[in-house]
């Protein structure tokens, strides 16, 4: 007879368990080299030909029900992903979110169910005022993620950080490529500084039901 439980195929993550002790703690979490700046220069290329394609629209506040371009909250330009037409950069960086969906689900019961991910690029002047990630007609958002796509040497002087409103601080983060940021949609307030120099991410959200 064969044992009841058989050993479960699990192996500890220490960089994602790093990332839930994080959040638990903090309700956000920076990883710097998520993802190599090898992976950065390819994932940007593959913004770059999705651009080339006219693939790219003004970004819009709310969802497909409330609808509105608004210049003076947020001026990025967004190209949805769509891992069903992913090309080979895409798939590396889908592996890689669905490696983190999927330990997060075993071992924090997140229950997360959906995904959605766009490319953005800030030109040069525009910014994203203070907001928060979930609409009032949808809150299946449960947690934002940012990886930024900029050339290796970033400055501060190109601005577009990304200040996040904590309970007693605020957070400054730079756009560094390869550097990961996860926070809690439902909770945490943050902006998008002024940028005065092309700026370039990958934005997204794990979702419940
Ligand atoms: O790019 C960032 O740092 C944050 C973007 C953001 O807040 C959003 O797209 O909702
Ligand atoms: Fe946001």
């Amino acid at each position: 007879m064969g044992h009841l439980f058989e050993a479960i195929d699990f192996v500890e993550n220490p960089l994602y368990e790093k990332i839930i002790s994080d959040i638990a703690k903090q309700r956000f979490s920076i990883t710097d080299d998520f993802f190599s700046l090898e992976e950065v220069d390819l994932l940007r290329q593959s913004l770059f030909e999705r651009h080339a394609e006219d693939g790219f629209k003004k970004a819009a506040i709310g969802n497909k029900l409330n609808e509105t371009i608004v210049k003076s909250i947020r001026g990025d330009l967004i190209f949805w992903m769509d891992e069903t037409k992913a090309n080979t950069e895409e798939n590396l960086f889908f592996n890689k979110i669905n490696s983190l969906v999927s330990y997060l689900n075993k071992t924090c019961f997140l229950g997360i169910l959906h995904k959605e991910f766009h490319y953005a690029i800030y030109p040069k002047g525009t910014f994203y005022k203070k907001h928060i990630d979930t609409f009032q007609n949808d809150d299946r958002r449960k947690l934002s993620f940012v990886c930024y796509l900029n050339e290796d040497g970033w400055l501060p002087e190109n601005g577009g950080e990304l200040v996040l409103y904590l309970e007693h601080e605020e957070k400054i983060i730079y756009p560094l490529p390869g550097r990961v940021v996860i926070f809690e949609s439902q909770i945490i307030e943050h902006e998008v500084k002024p940028v005065n120099s092309e700026r370039l991410s990958i934005t997204g959200w794990l979702k419940t039901r």
